[in-house]
């Protein structure tokens, strides 16, 4: 399913927060909001989501207008992992899980079959099976995150919100999750903060600066060290990875010096700036694979 936002403006707590957002997200494709804290990626997947209304603009799926479609049309179009959940319930996860089945069939506690087999279904491919007869309440901060993956994977929709959803987890499960968004057939907006991350699971990356959109493209096009020093106020380097070949970036804060005179002179007579020139203007440096390192 298709997903188009066009001219989006969103307000919270009565301040714009979003301003003049377009993008298309094709069906099938993954895009990545990435911006630093309070830059408008949750408001902006909010919106798009239907859990808030845009203040102007239009989110279309399809080519259709999410403003005339039903709750319930939402539900079974677009599936929502938001950032913060405040769900203590006492209820199994199995439960949890299950809730993402009510669009689709009769309400709490009235699952079929196939609900429950499609629940167990998406435990399963979170790797969280042996969490179904668990309080939610009792799990992890990451045990959570998974457990909610599989709810939005339980019901079953066309596109996919998720709203920073590898926070808490380890780095197997970060992988593991970003590898599963890859592998399906959904379109999907994700909200992340790890831009090695997002440059290697997405097909298009949008950052978002001060509630606009800063730039849009392929991972590869749009992040360089400039974009990153602009956008999120850190220095970095590009480097190759050894047997990938993928960009990856090492990341510096930025001195107080640099912070102070970098805008019009580039930081380039930075007294910190080491002498050996790390790469700042986007061209990977490569880096020799360590001795022994000839896995593919
Ligand atoms: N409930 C609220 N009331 C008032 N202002 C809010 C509210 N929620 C968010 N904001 C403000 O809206 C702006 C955008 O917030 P938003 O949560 O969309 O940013 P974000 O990019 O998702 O941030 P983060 O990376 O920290 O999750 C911020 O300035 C934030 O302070």
């Amino acid at each position: 399913m298709r997903v188009d936002i066009e001219g989006l403006d969103a307000h919270r707590g009565g301040r714009r927060v979003v301003s003049e957002v377009s993008v298309s997200v094709p069906s099938g494709t993954v895009l990545g909001m990435l911006g630093p804290n309070g830059s408008g990626k949750s408001t902006l997947l909010r919106a798009v989501s239907g859990v808030a209304a845009p203040s102007s603009g239009r989110v279309l799926l399809d080519g259709r207008d999410t403003a005339s479609l039903s709750r319930r049309e939402m539900a079974l179009r677009v599936a929502v992992m938001a950032q913060e959940h405040s769900e203590e319930f006492e209820i199994p996860v199995l439960d949890m899980v299950l809730l993402g089945r009510i669009p689709h069939g009769r309400g709490f506690g009235n699952d079929s079959d196939r609900d429950v087999a499609v629940a167990l279904g998406a435990l399963e491919r979170v790797g969280a099976s042996h969490l179904a007869r668990r309080a939610f309440s009792a799990l992890s901060g990451g045990e959570r995150q998974r457990v909610l993956f599989a709810r939005a994977l339980a019901q079953d929709t066309p596109v996919l919100v998720l709203d920073e959803p590898t926070n808490h987890l380890d780095i197997a499960h970060q992988l593991e999750l970003l590898d599963l968004i890859r592998a399906t057939d959904k379109t999907v907006l994700v909200a992340l903060h790890d831009l090695n991350l997002a440059a290697r699971s997405c097909d298009t990356v949008g950052v978002l600066v001060d509630g606009r959109l800063a730039a849009l493209g392929a991972p590869d096009e749009v992040l360089d060290t400039a974009l990153i020093r602009t956008a999120f106020d850190v220095d970095s380097t590009a480097v190759d990875h050894p047997r990938s070949g993928q960009r990856h970036f090492l990341f510096d804060a930025r001195s107080s010096a640099a912070r102070d005179g970098a805008d019009h002179r580039d930081g380039r007579d930075d007294p910190d700036r080491p002498d050996t020139e790390p790469d700042h203007e986007g061209t990977p440096v490569s880096l020799t694979a360590p001795e022994g390192s000839t896995r593919p």
